[in-house]
Formats: structure tokens, C-alpha cells, sequence
């Protein structure tokens, strides 16, 4: 045997160090020393934190969980209460809960953290030291100004932070990107406020996943916005317009579904709004006429038009990854529009990128949090996007809202039933799902819902063959985040003016973008899109990985660019509650 791969003989004390780093690794568990540093100042009331996303170190000179995120955890008291009222029968809820307003959320006091001021003058380590310093107080303001359990999971890594400070400091214009279903929920207005009046940058806010929604709630939500933020520009966006689906589809039980057809298409009305705002904003100094002509050449190919007139911009993709070093700004730096894209985890900020440029180029998932360190792409030679770390910024939103809109990763939940609840509380999940009742009763809880979802779908736990009620539940809960269960809040207001917003001259345009007519829209056909498969082929299968389930484990085979998506499925919400 060569003397390298003999092993060496260790002492007890290493040993034990080998045993606990092991150890620490299977827990996926590795201290940050600037959000420990921050911890250690907040009081008892606080809980740990969880630390999600987490990756074994393997030695010391990588950090693969800089940017890993990380929320304050609940007690083990907490969740078994929370399993427990999973249990009681489910309270429907009025239509009228669906509406909200932001400013129940975003309380004026709680503000995100923002760079400290700095000068060329200071070290980098210095900055780091004032940087980390900052957090640490914000982190313990926000602790004496509100209960924490009063408030949501909210990103609490610096790095990631700092990764917003650097792609606000570089960009020339603001892109926010919010999910239609939970606009004003992921509308922070403090950032409005610091881009618009501090920064004095222009903002844009691109409503996404219109496919996802009505279109009179599309209309609504438009209005609220422009209502309350007068210095915004407003784009509706959807990066899987009507173009780029194969036509509606049965499944053998009566379900519609689409899919993404070929490969990715650029979404040009969106792109259009988008470039239609930017030109204003940069007047005669920046000339975007590749862009447009980009955009053009997308369309014909589209008709079938194509000219030999082709554009070449497409080829000049340049994606870096981008530190967060200090730079001073400098508007339409070297003759470039640079636009920053940020948003919450999961709204499309990636597939939004691949959108505009018509190919792929950044990549996405169905996991929230995805995208780690912002890069940067140039969509033409003077065009340059900078796709922003998803953030979950301070607020008092529901954590089971938190987790429909993707701000919390749904494999890393530690139990969810409470999501589950909120959803059959708001949508009819027994006649959506068309499960029967595990125990034939009349009354329903949200366990009772998963697991029928269980029994339907052949979920049972490898051991004892118990319904796998944790992996329905966790089933129901991709649905939902997928859109195929769609939970679509509205504006406040919204269904005493519902006829309004429906015959609102709007209306057309939201249509043109989702490619989708108004029949479809509004007809009763209230079918949820569960799969391509009958239930019946799909309960085969699932029988058939049996042996693979256990009660604690869940499929979380989040396929990459899984495309599918559905041509019907808000209309679930159209039908009165
Ligand atoms: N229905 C629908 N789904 C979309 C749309 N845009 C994105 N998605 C889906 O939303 C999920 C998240 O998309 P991403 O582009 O990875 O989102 P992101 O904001 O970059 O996510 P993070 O990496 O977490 O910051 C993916 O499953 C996408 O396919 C859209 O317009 N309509």
C-alpha cells in the first residue's frame, strides 16, 4: 500500500474535533461569524436562527455559505402547537380576506438595512468592521422596536445585504420585480422611498407571472400601485406569454395543461414596455436602438418575418460574477444603462433576465433563493442587467404567506401543516384536489386535507405505510408555490369594484400580454392542474417508489426549468367563496 494512503494513528482530543465537524456538516450547520456577532447582542425572546441552504465546509479557505440565508427559528414548543391546530377543523374565510393592504406589513418604523456612509479613505477591513458594526445595530433596534414574533422571517446575512447595497450603487435604474399573486406583500415601500427620494434613481416595477392571474385583479393591482407611488413605472410582465406555450392540453381526467414550447422566447411585449420606459428615463444620452432592434428582429421571428436585417446583439452575453467592492457611482458608467433587477426569492428575476435577452443565460429554479451573488449580463453592447440575490426584506407578513411566496424555502419548513391550513382556509382544496376524506367525516382540518392528497397520490411513509401526510403536505405546497395552486391576493376594495376592473379599458392590454382571451379568463371552468398524468397514473407510480418514501423525507426533486405551466388555474379564485 503507498505510505500515503496509510492511515495515520490520532489522538483522542482529534478525535473528537473529526467527530464534531462530521457532525456539523451532516447538520448542514456552520457558524457566520458576522450574524453570530449580531446574534449574540439580541436577547433571549429572539429564538436561533435557521440557517437554510446550508453546505458542509470542506476546508478552510472556501466559503460556500457567505450568502447561504438565514432566519430566526421558532422553539420546538412552537411547532408542536402549530402540528396541533393543524388538527382542528378549517374556518373558511370571506373573499374579502384575500384583500390587503401593504401598509398592515410594512410598519413606517421598520426600515431595511441600508449601507452606512463611506469614503475611499477607510481600509477595506475597516469598511467591513463599520459594516458589521451597522448590521448589529440594526439587528438590536429592530429587536427593542418590535416582538419578534410579531415580525416575519426576514434575511438576516449580511453578505446578502450586502449584495442589494452594491447593486443599488451601481445601477442606473431600478428594476423591482414582484409576484402578481402577492404584489403589495413584496412591495417594500421604505425601498421606494430610499431609491426614489436618497438615491434619487429612477424606479421601475415590473408586476411578473400575469399569466398567474385574472386579469381584473392584474388591472387592480396596477392601479393600487400607481395610486400610491406616483414616481413609479409600471410594466406587467409575464416570462411564459401565450406565444411560448403549446395550446391548451386534456389530460385524461379533464385537466388542462401547457407546456413550454422549444426554447426559451424572448417575452417581447414585456421587453417592449420595459425598453418603451428606459428610453425615457436615459433621454439622448444613452442610444438604444440595438435594443430595440433586438426586440424587432424577436417579433419577426415570431410572424415569420424575418429579414436578413439580423442583430448580433444576442451574442454579446457577458456574465460575471461581481464583488461587492466599493466603487464610486457614475451615471451610465463608460456609455452603459445599467439596470438592476431585485426582488424577493422566487419572483422571476432570473427567468426575467433570460426573458429579455430571448435565451438562457442565467439559471432558475423552482427553489427559492437560488441565486446566490448577483452577476451581471450584458443584454446589448450598452445595456447592461444586474440580476440581484432574492431578499426577504423586514416585515410583518404571515410566516405561512412567507412561504407561498417562496421567501422561505419549502424543503427546509419544519412542519407544513400551518401553510397547508392557510391555503384550505382561502381556496376549497377538497373539491380543487377532488379528495375524499381519510376518515369519511364531514369536517375537515388541514391534516385531514394532506392526507387525502396522500391517499389520492399513493403517499405512504416505507416503515409503518401510514398515509405520508408531511409529503402531501409538502406536495400541495410546491403546487402552490408553482401557481397550480393558485392563491391570488387582491387590492383592498377590489370586489366592490370587481365589474369595474372587469370592463376596464386595461383590461385589453393585460389580455394581449398574457395572449389569453377574456372567455378563457372568466369561464367557470375551475379545474386545478394537478399533472400531466390522471390520478390514477400518477397514484401507480407513486405506489411504486413506495419503498423509496420515509415519513421525513420528501420528494424534493425541484426540477430546473421544468416549464409546465397551466392555462386555467386562477380561475379557481374567479368562482365566488
Ligand atoms: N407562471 C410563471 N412562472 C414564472 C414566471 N417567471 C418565473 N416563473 C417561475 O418562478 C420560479 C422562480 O423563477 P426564478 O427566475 O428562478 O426566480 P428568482 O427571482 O430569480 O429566484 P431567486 O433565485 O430565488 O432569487 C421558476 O419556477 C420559474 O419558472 C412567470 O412569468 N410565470
Amino acid at each position: 500500500m503507498p505510505q500515503s494512503h496509510r492511515k495515520t494513528p490520532f489522538s483522542g482530543k482529534a478525535k473528537k474535533e473529526q467527530l464534531k465537524i462530521k457532525k456539523q456538516s451532516k447538520q448542514g450547520f456552520h457558524k457566520n461569524p458576522v450574524l453570530l456577532k449580531a446574534h449574540e447582542n439580541i436577547g433571549e425572546g429572539s429564538g436561533n436562527i435557521d440557517k437554510i441552504n446550508f453546505q458542509p465546509t470542506r476546508d478552510g479557505h472556501s466559503k460556500p455559505n457567505r450568502y447561504a440565508l438565514q432566519f430566526f427559528k421558532e422553539s420546538q414548543e412552537e411547532i408542536l402547537k402549530q402540528k396541533e391546530l393543524a388538527r382542528h377543523s378549517l374556518e373558511p374565510k370571506e373573499e374579502l380576506d384575500l384583500e390587503i393592504e401593504a401598509n398592515q406589513f410594512f410598519e413606517k418604523d421598520l426600515d431595511f438595512p441600508k449601507r452606512p456612509s463611506w469614503d475611499f479613505c477607510l481600509s477595506k477591513d475597516e469598511l467591513e468592521q463599520q459594516e458589521n458594526h451597522y448590521f448589529t445595530q440594526y439587528v438590536k433596534d429592530v429587536e427593542q422596536k418590535f416582538n419578534w414574533k410579531d415580525l416575519s422571517l426576514f434575511e438576516l446575512n449580511l453578505e446578502t445585504w450586502r449584495q442589494l447595497w452594491r447593486v443599488l450603487e451601481i445601477s442606473d435604474v431600478i428594476l423591482f420585480i414582484v409576484d402578481i399573486r402577492f404584489a403589495a406583500v413584496m412591495f417594500p415601500p421604505s425601498l421606494y422611498q430610499y431609491v426614489t427620494n436618497t438615491l434619487k434613481k429612477d424606479f421601475i416595477l415590473v408586476i411578473n407571472k400575469i399569466d398567474l392571474a385574472p386579469a381584473s385583479i392584474v388591472v387592480a393591482w396596477k392601479h393600487y400601485f400607481e395610486e400610491r407611488y406616483p414616481n413609479l413605472h409600471i410594466v406587467l410582465f409575464t416570462t411564459v406569454p401565450g406565444y411560448n406555450l403549446i395550446g391548451n392540453q386534456t389530460n385524461a381526467s379533464g385537466l388542462q395543461v401547457r407546456r413550454r414550447k422549444g426554447r426559451i422566447r424572448m417575452a417581447a411585449e414585456g421587453a417592449q414596455q420595459i425598453l418603451d420606459i428606459c428610453k425615457k428615463l436615459v433621454g439622448n444620452e444613452i442610444e438604444l436602438s440595438s435594443w430595440h432592434r433586438k426586440i424587432k428582429e424577436e417579433c419577426s421571428l415570431e410572424t415569420g418575418d424575418s429579414d436578413n436585417d439580423s442583430v448580433e446583439v444576442g451574442e454579446t452575453v457577458h456574465l460575471k460574477n461581481v464583488d461587492t467592492d466599493y466603487v464610486q457611482y457614475e451615471k451610465f458608467y463608460k456609455g452603459t444603462l445599467t439596470i438592476g433587477c431585485i426582488g424577493q426569492p422566487n419572483v422571476g428575476k432570473s427567468s426575467l433576465m433570460n426573458a429579455l435577452m430571448g435565451k438562457k443565460v442565467v439559471s432558475v429554479s423552482k427553489t427559492p433563493g437560488h441565486t446566490k451573488h448577483f452577476q451581471t449580463i450584458f443584454l446589448t453592447p450598452n445595456v447592461r442587467l444586474c440580476d440581484c440575490p432574492g431578499l426577504v426584506f423586514p416585515s410583518k407578513v404571515p410566516k405561512p404567506l412567507q412561504v407561498l411566496m417562496g421567501s422561505f424555502p419549502i424543503a427546509q419548513l419544519r412542519q407544513p401543516f400551518t401553510t397547508v391550513k392557510y391555503i384550505a382556509e382561502r381556496l376549497d382544496l377538497v373539491v380543487l384536489l377532488r379528495i375524499d376524506h381519510p376518515t369519511n367525516d364531514d369536517t375537515w382540518s388541514a391534516m385531514d386535507v394532506c392526507d387525502g392528497w396522500a391517499k389520492k397520490r399513493g403517499y405512504y411513509t416505507a416503515k409503518a405505510a401510514r398515509l405520508d401526510s408531511y409529503r402531501a403536505a409538502n406536495s400541495l405546497l410546491r403546487m402552490a408555490l408553482d401557481g397550480k395552486i393558485c392563491l391570488c391576493l387582491r387590492p383592498p376594495g377590489y370586489s366592490e369594484k370587481k365589474e369595474l376592473w372587469a370592463s376596464h379599458p386595461d383590461i385589453r392590454v393585460v389580455e394581449g400580454i398574457q395572449a389569453r382571451n377574456a372567455e378563457a379568463a372568466s369561464s367557470g371552468d375551475s379545474h386545478l392542474v394537478i399533472d400531466t398524468d390522471s390520478d390514477e397514473e400518477v397514484s401507480k407510480k407513486n405506489v411504486n417508489k413506495k419503498e423509496k418514501s420515509n415519513s421525513d423525507s420528501e420528494d424534493d426533486s425541484e426540477d430546473e426549468d421544468d416549464f409546465e405551466v397551466t392555462s386555467n388555474k386562477f380561475s379557481a379564485l374567479s368562482s365566488d367563496m
